[in-house]
């Protein structure tokens, strides 16, 4: 089941369109990553989905439910936005606060619990105004899924945070995944991206220009592999015909005594490959292939 769905979705501000209409699905229990410089509309579209802004025209459903709708509010988690932070409370009360506020009261044990899930567990009584950037971020996230929401947004959710912090983000996203949960994610951060996320989708100047797993972008983005093979001495008595067969099965072809590299077509190509070595009585050690990073598809958008 699809968990977001919208259909030709579209914001403008005054005669300046900022989203051009976008189609998209994300599934049930996904983690998805949604790319995009700045200024090309994320969190825009996100703000539609959660019911801060109001679409200009298309339609959207949430977990089944046409939005904006004040039902779903129980099954979607949202982080606050900065200006409602209440820097002169303590963490506990500003979750229980800003809670009660959305009609979705908490209790002191939930409070610690989620402010443990997301690493704050030292700083329960400090007041939100001494927070750094990053522990604003980590209230933030303990704020969006406090009430267990079947739905999480999570825009920039690792950024100002330390290493550290942020691999402990890292793991609470996937936990929320493997508990049967939705992650709806915008990060700059491309490795973080490439990394947890199952579906990807690019946004250039207010439309997605595109949209699939690591490996459907991979092989949109790159259509050649460099592959690198470690091997045994190549026998004098095959190296000439191998080195033939080598030359037509790929391009680039570069060869020491002891390894071969080359740029081939597909996967198939590396398994003929290796037949290859081992009809020549040549063993395959190791077989590096490099495949296009998130960062650089990214940058070729
Ligand atoms: N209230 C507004 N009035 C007019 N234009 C706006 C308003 N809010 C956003 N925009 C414009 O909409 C476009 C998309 O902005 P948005 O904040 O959605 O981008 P973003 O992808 O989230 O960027 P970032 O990565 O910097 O957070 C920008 O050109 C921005 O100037």
């Amino acid at each position: 089941m699809n968990v977001i769905e919208t259909k030709n979705l579209k914001k403008s501000y005054g005669a300046t369109p900022v989203i051009h209409g976008i189609d998209l699905a994300v599934e049930r229990g996904e983690i998805f990553g949604f790319l995009g410089r700045n200024g090309a509309g994320k969190s825009t579209f996100i703000n539609m989905l959660t019911g801060i802004i109001r679409p200009t025209s298309g339609c959207f459903s949430l977990l089944g439910v046409e939005g904006p709708n004040q039902r779903l509010k129980k099954h979607i988690g949202v982080m606050p936005d900065y200006s409602s932070f209440y820097n002169s409370m303590n963490a506990i009360k500003h979750l229980k606060f800003l809670s009660a506020l959305s009609g979705m009261p908490v209790s002191t044990a939930q409070c610690k619990a989620v402010l443990k899930m997301v690493g704050l567990e030292q700083d329960l009584s400090k007041k939100v105004g001494k927070f750094s950037f990053g522990m604003k971020k980590k209230l933030g996230i303990a704020q969006a899924i406090i009430h267990e929401p079947e739905l999480i947004f999570l825009d920039e959710p690792t950024s100002g945070m330390d290493a550290e912090s942020a691999l402990q983000i890292h793991q609470l996203i996937r936990d929320l995944q493997a508990s049967g949960k939705t992650v709806f994610m915008t990060s700059h951060n491309l490795f973080e991206v490439e990394k947890l996320c199952s579906t990807i989708a690019i946004m250039k100047e207010g439309a997605i220009v595109k949209k699939g797993s690591m490996e459907e972008l991979r092989s949109y983005y790159r259509s050649t592999l460099e592959v690198k093979f470690k091997h045994s001495a190549i026998p004098e008595s095959e190296a000439e015909n191998l080195y033939d067969w080598l030359e037509t099965a790929g391009s680039d072809l570069k060869t020491t005594a002891s390894s071969s590299s080359l740029t081939v077509g597909n996967e198939r190509k590396i398994a003929e490959i290796i037949r290859a070595f081992t009809k020549c009585q040549v063993d395959v050690f190791r077989v590096e292939v490099n495949e296009p990073s998130l960062e650089e598809m990214f940058l070729e958008e």
